[in-house]
C-alpha cells in the first residue's frame, strides 16, 4: 500500500452577496467532495462588518479545518474552482463577493509566491478570520505572531464579529 501523507489545513470562507448561507453551504459540500480533501471541523457562521472597503454589505464568515493529500497549489486550484462555480467575479480588491475561500495555514508551510502566500498575509489582523478559526482550533499559535487569543485581543474589528448560526450541513463535523 502506498503511504500517502495528509497535511492539515485551515481555510476562511466569506460571502456578502446573494443567499450568503447557501453560498457557504455549497462551498463546504464541494470542498468535502473534492478528491484528496476531507473536512475535519467547521465553525459556526459569524456576521461581520466589512473591513477594508467598508461601503458594502455585511459578510458571513466561517472557518474550516481539513486534511489533504494535495499540495498547497492544488488546494488553491480547488478553492478557486469552487469560487468560480459559486459565481465569484474578480472585479474589485476587497469588494463584494458571492463566495471567497482563503487558505490560512497549510501544515508548517511558509511561502510567498505571486500566486500563493502561506500563512495568509492578513490572517493575524482580521478578527473576522481569527474568531471562527479559534472555534475550530482554540490553542493555535501562529509562529512568531502569537497565540490566537492574543491576536484576537489586538484586532481592531473584534467587536463587529457576531456569532449568528450553525449550518445544518456542518453540524456532524462540529464536535470533532
Ligand atoms: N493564502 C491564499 N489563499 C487564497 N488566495 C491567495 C493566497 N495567497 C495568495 N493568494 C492569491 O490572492 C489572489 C487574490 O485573492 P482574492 O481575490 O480572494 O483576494 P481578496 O479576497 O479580495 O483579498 P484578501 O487576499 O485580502 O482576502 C488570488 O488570485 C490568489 O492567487
Ligand atoms: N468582514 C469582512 N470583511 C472583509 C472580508 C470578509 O470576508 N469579511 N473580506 C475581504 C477581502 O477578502 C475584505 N473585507
Amino acid at each position: 500500500m502506498t503511504d500517502v501523507t495528509e497535511t492539515v489545513f485551515y481555510l476562511a470562507l466569506g460571502s456578502n452577496q446573494g443567499d450568503r448561507e447557501s453560498h457557504l453551504e455549497r462551498a463546504l459540500m464541494q470542498l468535502h467532495a473534492a478528491p484528496g480533501v476531507r473536512l475535519v471541523k467547521v465553525s459556526s457562521v459569524y456576521e461581520t462588518a466589512p473591513v477594508g472597503k467598508t461601503d458594502q454589505p455585511v459578510f458571513l464568515n466561517m472557518a474550516v479545518k481539513g486534511c489533504t493529500v494535495l499540495s498547497p497549489e492544488e488546494l488553491l486550484d480547488e478553492t478557486q474552482r469552487i469560487e468560480s462555480e459559486g459565481g465569484r467575479m474578480r472585479e474589485e480588491l476587497w469588494g463584494p463577493r458571492t463566495i471567497d475561500l482563503d487558505i490560512l495555514l497549510f501544515g508548517t508551510e511558509r511561502k510567498a509566491t505571486n500566486r500563493l502566500s502561506i500563512p495568509h498575509p492578513r490572517l493575524s489582523e482580521r478578527a473576522f478570520v481569527l474568531i471562527p478559526l479559534a472555534e475550530v482550533e482554540p490553542d493555535l499559535t501562529i509562529d512568531s505572531l502569537g497565540s490566537i487569543s492574543e491576536l484576537i485581543e489586538r484586532s481592531a474589528d473584534k467587536d463587529s464579529v457576531v456569532k449568528k448560526s450553525v449550518l445544518a450541513w456542518g453540524e456532524e463535523l462540529r464536535g470533532n
